[in-house]
């Protein structure tokens, strides 16, 4: 089945992103290169206006008018890419927490119920908006930084090759000073965090223990430990300070001195530095622009870095659970109403390599049968509803439902064919009619109300503030009501099999006998297999599970 399937992994749901939208895909590049040409004008324009003057030409409006359109131009075109890149980076979370879900419907029983919720949640949210940032913060940015410093580039070769040369071999070194600057404030910031919450964890774990570090005077060595975490983020604190007083002065020192020595060597009276350094006084106000424009692209590109190391984890988590193999699915098949409801041939079954726990089980259960799985605690009875349901292949042997494969059947199908009241009531979010529908529209609200009676429920629903539509809360109904709403809901799509596993277990004998009248209903006409530690008169034919089997 796996490889049938195209494996998807985070790059496959961006390209799919970039070209389900590829007008905003389209504008974005529009955007990042429009800015980037746009930045451009300006200082070429201010360059022109100067020489002009120095020329001893009447200004008119026309250039400064220029110089304004295009800063707002240039302006306007990077507030028009931070928002098109937002509605892209929201289109891109949606298309893989979408992709997310799906995978996560088609993961195998064993592999839901490994999953920890807090690793799972993590991986929807915080992975997930990691690899948002990747593409907007990071690399299209980046992307963009790196347009704009080439783009300078460019122009000043043509402006001054000897600054041209000046900046190709500055601009390596600044940006190693720009990375090892940021990676000292990331490293402090790291140990702060660490300080601060080792610190927090000092408050509670004091108040705890008060009477035993009073007792045993240990007040000085609890103050020294709190001291210590504290001075340790006062430290992390300071580190990160320094580098980021240090930063800016020394680009700004670099960016005079680049500037005064551009400006001493033009005019020096020497032929050969003046091939390399000669301008007008327009070009040289146009090359100061660069150069200071030129710098804070620098150190976005530092940062867009570090955005794009921390989120490759990111990437990486997502496209390891997209890539976990998926449960087998097995091709549609008819139903064959003359063959038994329920058919189990020479099942082996085990959740672990080399662990067995149904060995040879045959059973069948005809349409309409009363049955009751027997066996200790351990002997599989609860497996073999996991088999029945289709929540797991059989290693060996066939499972049969009205003749078909039970992991061949649709939702839908599964809904008409099967109702499983389980042990513990599961609440969904929403109304008391969501618990009995689980939001499936083709349940009319006849077959709403008819559950509700046939699980002796409709009185107590009626009693309710908003009746069916009441908002589920734990407080609204009591033990025995929730079990009979679990009936009605086994019961809503009229299905032809009830599969009841110990739902009397929990309750007390009057609950008991509620929950046992309510069944008696809903079992009638209809094919019943359960599972009891107790065997009662209504239990049917008794299917022994495990040794006896
Ligand atoms: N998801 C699982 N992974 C691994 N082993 C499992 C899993 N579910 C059940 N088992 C093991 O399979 C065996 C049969 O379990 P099962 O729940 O089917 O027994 P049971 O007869 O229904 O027991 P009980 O009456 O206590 O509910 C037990 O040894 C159990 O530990």
């Amino acid at each position: 089945m796996n490889d049938r399937k195209k494996a998807v992994h985070v790059g496959t749901v961006v390209l799919e992103t970039v070209k389900g939208h590829l007008w905003l895909s389209l504008t974005i590049l529009a955007v990042v290169a429009g800015a980037v040409g746009a930045a451009l004008v300006p200082p070429l324009v201010l360059g022109r206006i100067v020489d002009g003057l120095t020329a001893g030409e009447r200004l008119t409006l026309r250039l400064p008018l220029w110089y304004l359109a295009f800063t707002a131009l240039a302006g306007g075109l990077e507030s028009a890419r931070e928002s098109a890149l937002t509605v892209f980076g929201q289109k891109t979370t949606h298309a893989l927490r979408s992709r997310l879900m799906e995978k996560e419907g088609r993961l195998p029983a064993d592999e839901l119920n490994r999953q920890e919720p807090g690793a799972l949640v993590s991986r929807f949210v915080g992975d997930v908006d990691t690899v948002e940032t990747l593409f907007t913060a990071g690399i299209i940015s980046m992307a963009a930084d790196a347009c704009r410093i080439l783009s300078i580039l460019v122009v000043v070769w043509q402006c001054s090759r000897g600054l041209a040369y000046l900046l190709l071999a500055l601009l390596p070194v600044l940006f190693l000073f720009t990375r090892f600057v940021q990676k000292r404030m990331l490293h402090n910031q790291l140990k702060n965090r660490k300080a601060v919450s080792r610190a927090s964890g000092y408050v509670p774990e004091t108040v705890r223990n008060l009477r035993t570090i009073r007792t045993l005077g240990k007040e000085t060595y609890m103050e020294t430990r709190y001291d210590g975490a504290l001075g340790e983020s006062y430290r992390a604190i300071e580190g990160t300070n320094f580098y980021d007083a240090l930063y800016s002065p020394v680009i700004l020192t670099v960016n005079a001195a680049v500037v005064g020595a551009v400006m001493l060597l033009s005019a020096s009276g020497d032929p050969a530095v003046l091939t390399l350094f000669g301008m007008t006084a327009g070009t040289a106000v146009t090359v100061m622009n660069y150069i200071s424009q030129i710098f804070s692209p620098l150190e976005s590109l530092g940062m867009e870095i570090q955005t794009i190391q921390s989120a490759v984890a990111g990437v990486r988590r997502i496209n390891d659970f997209l890539a976990q193999p998926e449960q087998e699915t097995v091709a549609p098949e008819t139903e064959n109403p003359a063959a038994p409801m329920v058919e189990l041939r020479d099942v082996d079954f085990g959740y672990e390599a080399g662990q067995n726990v149904l060995h040879h089980l045959n059973m069948e259960i005809r349409e309409g049968e009363l049955a009751t799985l027997s066996g200790r605690t351990g002997a599989g009875k609860s497996t073999v509803f996991k088999l029945v349901l289709g929540l797991y292949a059989p290693r060996r042997g066939t499972v049969r439902i009205q003749g078909v494969d039970p992991r061949s059947l649709t939702g839908p199908q599964r809904r008409a064919l099967y109702g499983y009241v389980e042990q513990r009531f599961h609440p969904v979010p929403g109304t008391v009619r969501d618990q009995i529908t689980l939001y499936d529209d083709t349940i009319t609200e006849g077959q709403v109300r008819r559950a509700a009676e046939l699980a002796g429920l409709a009185e107590a629903i009626g009693a309710l503030p908003q009746g069916y539509d009441t908002p589920c809360t734990p407080d609204i109904f009591s033990q025995g009501q929730w079990q009979l709403l679990s009936i009605a809901r086994a019961v809503a799509a009229d299905p032809k099999l009830l599969l009841l596993d110990e739902i009397t277990a929990n309750l007390d004998a009057e609950t008991e006998r509620a929950v046992l009248r309510a069944l008696k209903r809903a079992t009638a006409d209809r094919t019943v297999l359960s599972i009891s530690h107790r065997v009662g008169a209504d239990t049917g034919r008794l299917i022994p599970i495990g040794e006896e089997s």
